[in-house]
């Protein structure tokens, strides 16, 4: 049996995927990293940590397949987006990742904002969001001047562990589209944009297809991972891209849920005439071509961790929700609002902050529970009702992620968004996106679209249930006027925040 990888370097974990040419998953392994939050508003994470928890997982993938690493064939990546890993002259990280989810930045969005004007959306097709990699950019030059003297290049999360395992530095389209300095529709590094900010072309990798081969792995890769050194290495893409590939989101009329970390509602595009005028983000898709338009809550999975962690330390998401069912939709009158680091859809502020609302001497720890799954998906409805108003039809969402474990939360997303709502055998949507693009470039497949046919397996379709829509329907009402009568009051005490 021939096999492929996909190794997705997400935020809480990096899960590597062994699949066999039938699209069966052999085997899995992930490693777990920490976050490093020094300030109120910063997320970092060391890119060593990556890299030691990839081979460690890769070589218990192999060991415990008992495959023979002649037959895997190929590998690929999907990655946490937006991250800033910033290189010196040796290829050496000049200091800690900054990542997606970090919002230290929100003066340089400003000044990207002055600079640029109307041509930032017209370009880039975003506007400037603390978490982009361009304003960590310019942050790390003002306040880190010595670090920032150090870098030669900067690279995305998955770019460096790339490197680190083919000795080749490259960035994909899908991955670079989340930076502020591509030109997504032209596919290249915007001229533009680096000129405006006085930025060095050569600070920018070399741009790949996702799907592009990069090389194979070096002789020292391959023996720290028990794989052969002839494994073909193909470029991979951006975690949102490569989830869509591997939920099948391939084609217009698809939409996808993912609740990680960061939760996403995307849709495909198959071109870039879409405009959203900036309201979603809009990105190149991994497949040649292709386009997404997506909105992003800053901490979707992240609001459930944390709520584990603050009140339930070690005990699992099961024990954790175990009860949840039992309670009715609306939590007995508890309100969640996930802004825990601040958000991005519909509201980009980094200085909003969550609220439970109506807490009542009746509540238990489960009705908390029950108002954060709610809350996250309330917050990613606001994304649907987005893509509703601008005329989408969001039917059938297919959802993936940690949080696509749990079939109460499955159900609940099809009550709140009333759309279908189909899970996958496996979750694992951006790693087995990942092993996809491996799998057409190692030639098993004329096409992504080819491969989706035989690696996208649906296991369960949740309908809505009427009365529970319309329930949550006029909660989802509440819900939304949280965020504007707690806009102030946050506002107000970011300044006792450390
Ligand atoms: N059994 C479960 N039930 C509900 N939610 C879960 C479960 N396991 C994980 N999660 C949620 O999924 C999140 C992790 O999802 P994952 O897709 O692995 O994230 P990432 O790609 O960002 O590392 C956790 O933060 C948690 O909120
Ligand atoms: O910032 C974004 C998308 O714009 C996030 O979706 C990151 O890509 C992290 O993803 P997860 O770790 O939550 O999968």
């Amino acid at each position: 049996m021939k096999y492929v990888i996909g190794v997705d370097l997400g935020t809480s974990a990096v899960k590597t995927l062994l699949v066999a040419r039938d699209g069966t998953v052999a085997a899995e392994a992930s490693r777990e990293y920490p976050l490093y939050h020094d300030k109120s508003g910063w997320s970092e994470q060391d890119p060593e940590d990556w890299v030691k928890g990839t081979i460690d997982a890769l070589q218990a993938l192999v060991r415990e397949s008992g495959a023979d690493p002649a037959d895997i064939e190929g590998l690929s990546f999907s990655g946490q987006m937006h991250g800033l890993v910033l290189l010196d002259a040796d290829n050496r990280p000049v200091r800690r990742a900054i990542l997606w989810n970090d919002t230290r930045t929100t003066e340089q969005c400003r000044e990207i904002e002055r600079t640029l004007g109307d041509r930032l959306l017209k370009v880039t097709r975003n506007p400037a969001l603390e978490g982009f990699t361009l304003p960590k950019l310019l942050w790390v030059r003002q306040q880190e001047p010595e670090s920032y003297a150090k870098a030669r290049c900067f690279v995305l999360p998955k770019d460096y562990l790339r490197f680190r395992l083919n000795g080749q530095i490259r960035m994909d389209l899908s991955d670079a589209a989340g930076t502020l300095l591509l030109d997504v529709a032209g596919k290249r590094w915007s001229d533009e944009v680096l000129r405006a900010f006085e930025l060095p072309a050569d600070l920018c990798p070399p741009l790949v297809e996702a799907g592009a081969q990069t090389g194979t792995l070096t002789a020292e890769a391959a023996e720290a991972t028990g794989l052969s050194a002839d494994t073909r290495v193909f470029a991979g893409g951006a975690d949102n891209a490569c989830g869509a590939i591997g939920a099948g989101i391939l084609k217009p009329g698809l939409t996808l849920c993912s609740i990680g970390t960061s939760g996403v509602v995307l849709t495909h595009e198959p071109d870039a005439s879409a405009d959203y005028a900036g309201k979603v983000h809009f990105f190149n898709h991994g497949k040649e071509d292709a386009f997404y338009a997506m909105g992003v809550t800053l901490a979707a999975g992240y609001s459930m961790s944390w709520f584990r962690n603050a009140f339930a330390k070690g005990e699992s998401y099961d024990t954790l929700l175990a009860g949840v069912d039992e309670i009715a939709p609306g939590s007995g009158g508890l309100l969640f609002t996930p802004y825990l680091v601040g958000e991005r859809t519909p509201h980009a502020n980094a200085a909003i902050r969550a609220s439970f609302i109506g807490v009542d001497g009746s509540h238990t720890r489960t009705h908390f529970a029950r108002a954060v799954m709610e809350g996250i998906t309330f917050s990613l409805n606001e994304s649907v009702d987005l893509f509703r108003k601008a005329g989408k039809t969001v039917s059938t969402i297919v959802s993936i992620g940690g949080g696509a474990k749990n079939p109460t939360w499955l159900q609940m997303q099809a009550d709140i968004f009333q759309a279908d709502v189909v899970s996958m055998e496996n979750e694992q949507g951006p790693g087995l996106g990942a092993a996809m693009l491996a799998a057409t470039g190692c030639g098993w497949f004329p096409s992504l679209d080819a491969c989706a046919e035989a690696f996208v397996k649906r296991a369960k379709t949740y309908r809505p249930d009427a009365g529970r829509a319309e329930r949550y329907e006029a909660l989802f009402r509440i819900y939304q006027q949280v965020y504007a009568q707690t806009r102030e009051m946050n506002q107000a005490l970011s300044a006792f925040r450390s």
